[in-house]
């Protein structure tokens, strides 16, 4: 059996007072794209930052590719892990946020640089050729040089995108990637996430893009206040919802 690449099993975040997950169970399998659907405020990118470990849940388990977030195990004994050591496992996960988070003081190039560069402190040449690669594999190859504020939304996006690549990550997290963009350069980011399927990249999708949850989609969650509501194949839940919740939300942004 394969391990899946994300399993959560009773996932449940608490901010305060406030619960906002309440007892989440998912698989994502490898090489699979998962969208995950809902209302703002239903607790989806809360979700995505417990993967990530920028957040630490308060009950269940969470595991990517088969390793609990933000433990070890040794025989049958868990370990909490250190500040340090969170850091080595964040590297197996590539985040792209709604903003693009880029530095702005770095050419795109250099944004792509940054991380490599920190986390394996390997040689500049090889992270710059491996950054050349990256740009031109988002459409990019002649903007290396462009800081942030001289590239359109669509492409600070594409530089994000290239960036998380850049720790050859095994899991690609993209919140709401495209919601900040003036929607004529949706596209061109769609179509980067798209050739990223198609390489085979595992990717969890939070979108409103019920078009590439269709057409690209392996599975689609439906989330609703801290609850999974509704799961299955992406034409199968948005041709066809099964729960009231569900269908409420979707006939507002189908
Ligand atoms: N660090 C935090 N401290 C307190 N409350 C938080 C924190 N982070 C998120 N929340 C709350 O958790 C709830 C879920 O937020 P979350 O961003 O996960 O929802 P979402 O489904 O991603 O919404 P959106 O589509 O608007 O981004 C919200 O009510 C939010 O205010």
């Amino acid at each position: 059996m394969t391990t899946p690449m994300v399993k959560a099993e009773g996932v449940h975040k608490s901010f305060g007072a406030a619960h906002i997950l309440k007892g989440i169970d998912l698989e994502v399998a490898p090489r699979e794209v998962f969208c995950l659907v809902g209302p703002s405020g239903s607790g989806k990118s809360t979700f995505l930052r417990c993967i990530n470990h920028l957040e630490q849940i308060n009950a269940g388990r969470l595991s990517v590719d088969g390793q609990l977030v933000g433990y070890r195990q040794k025989g049958d004994k868990l370990y909490e892990l250190k500040d340090s050591e969170v850091a080595l496992q964040r590297r197996d996960i590539g985040m792209v946020f709604q903003r693009f988070n880029l530095f702005p003081h770095m050419t795109a190039i250099e944004n792509v640089m940054e991380a490599p560069i920190q986390v394996k402190g390997e040689a500049k040449a090889v992270a710059r050729a491996r950054a050349e690669k990256l740009l031109d594999r988002v459409g990019l190859g002649d903007k290396t040089k462009n800081y942030p504020s001289q590239l359109s939304g669509g492409q600070q996006q594409r530089v994000a995108i290239a960036r998380a690549l850049a720790m050859e990550p095994k899991l690609m997290l993209f919140d709401e990637p495209t919601s900040a963009l003036d929607p004529e350069l949706v596209g061109d980011v769609l179509d980067v996430m798209r050739g990223l399927a198609e390489d085979g990249m595992t990717m969890i999708v939070v979108t409103h893009e019920m078009g590439f949850a269709r057409e690209v989609g392996d599975a689609l969650v439906f989330m609703d206040d801290g609850v999974v509501v509704e799961s299955g194949h992406p034409r199968d839940v948005l041709t066809n919802p099964q729960q009231d919740r569900t269908k409420a939300f979707l006939s507002k942004v189908l």
